[in-house]
């Protein structure tokens, strides 16, 4: 009945509510205990009117059956690999051919960030609805990881925007927090299953399972980085803006990411997240370093695989301790 589509609406959008809040803000507003009740009672509401049951609703997440095998999907925009750096004089020759190809001399303004050791996936949403998601695969090809993507709890289902873009595709790292690494890998050696390596591992594992069921048990998270495709939408001047607006769509993006000016606030930054990684709480293997304006991005394009306008600066390689 009506009342009932209403009540079932009116749950579904405080629900989405309060994932944000929880999974992107780090602001919850309920207890979880709330949280969970207010689950369990729009549950009950679609088990007593399955007819009223969407794919984007919160109840939603647990992926269908099994897959047999994952199907490919073609990147209509390639994701690319960067660029490595391994020293200060390796960005400053980056910051060099930047400018020079640009014509340019004043100060640049780079977005910084730290580079998530996970995996790489694209996420499509079509009318602020998740409708697929693959790997990067090669870059150019991809597996269909949807149903595991789904049971992702900080990834929306539905975006919060009562006018979504048509098109909008979400770039980002799945990674695999510690704290769920280390219960993972003892939860395998008390059932004689095995370990994971390390979180990179575990989470490309965990993604590339084909029952979702059990890839909703592996606590996985997604930091968005970057946009790929985007209809039906005036995108922000800057590479900096379109995070927050992503993160104001409900998408996760990490907390550490800053705006630098000039080459001595980005090398300071690569020193200040290296002195914090230990204590991040999940792996990254250096960082990512950005021109911030589109219009410099998209007059400096990309060279073979990678862009002209990205450079990963990377740590040393740690000693694994082996465990
Ligand atoms: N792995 C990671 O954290 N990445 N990767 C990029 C990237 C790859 C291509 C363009 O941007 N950005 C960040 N923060």
């Amino acid at each position: 009945t009506q009342i009932i589509s209403q009540q079932i609406e009116q749950l579904r959008q405080q629900l989405r509510y309060h994932e944000y809040q929880y999974h992107v803000l780090d602001q919850p507003q309920i207890p979880d205990a709330e949280y969970d009740r207010l689950l369990n009672q729009l549950k009950q509401l679609e088990a007593e009117h399955p007819q009223l049951i969407s794919p984007d609703s919160p109840t939603q997440r647990v992926g269908a059956k099994p897959l047999v095998g994952f199907r490919q999907i073609t990147h209509e925009l390639p994701m690319l690999s960067l660029d490595n750096a391994f020293s200060d004089q390796d960005f400053y020759a980056f910051e060099r051919r930047i400018q020079e190809r640009l014509g340019r001399v004043e100060e640049l303004t780079f977005c910084c960030e730290p580079k998530l050791d996970g995996l790489a996936v694209s996420i499509l949403y079509l009318n602020g609805v998740l409708s697929q998601a693959a790997t990067r695969g090669d870059g150019t090809t991809g597996e269909d990881i949807t149903s595991n993507i789904r049971t992702i709890r900080n990834i929306p289902l539905q975006l919060l925007s009562d006018t979504p873009p048509a098109r909008l595709e979400v770039r980002g790292e799945v990674f695999m927090p510690h704290q769920a690494f280390e219960q993972l890998n003892q939860d395998a050696l008390q059932h004689g299953q095995k370990t994971f390596a390390n979180p990179r591992n575990a989470a490309a594992g965990s993604l590339r399972q084909l029952d979702p069921k059990i890839t909703r048990q592996r606590h996985l998270s997604l930091n968005a980085y970057s946009i790929g495709i985007s209809e039906g939408v005036e995108l922000p001047a800057t590479h900096y803006a379109r995070l927050q607006w992503l993160k104001s769509l409900g998408i996760p993006i990490n907390n550490e990411i800053r705006l630098c000016q000039g080459s001595a606030e980005v090398l300071k930054y690569y020193q200040d997240i290296a002195a914090k990684r230990d204590q991040l709480g999940y792996d990254i293997d250096g960082t990512v370093l950005k021109v911030n304006a589109i219009a410099l991005q998209e007059q400096l394009g990309f060279v073979a695989k990678a862009p002209r306008w990205a450079i990963a600066y990377k740590f040393p390689a740690q000693e694994q301790l082996t465990l």
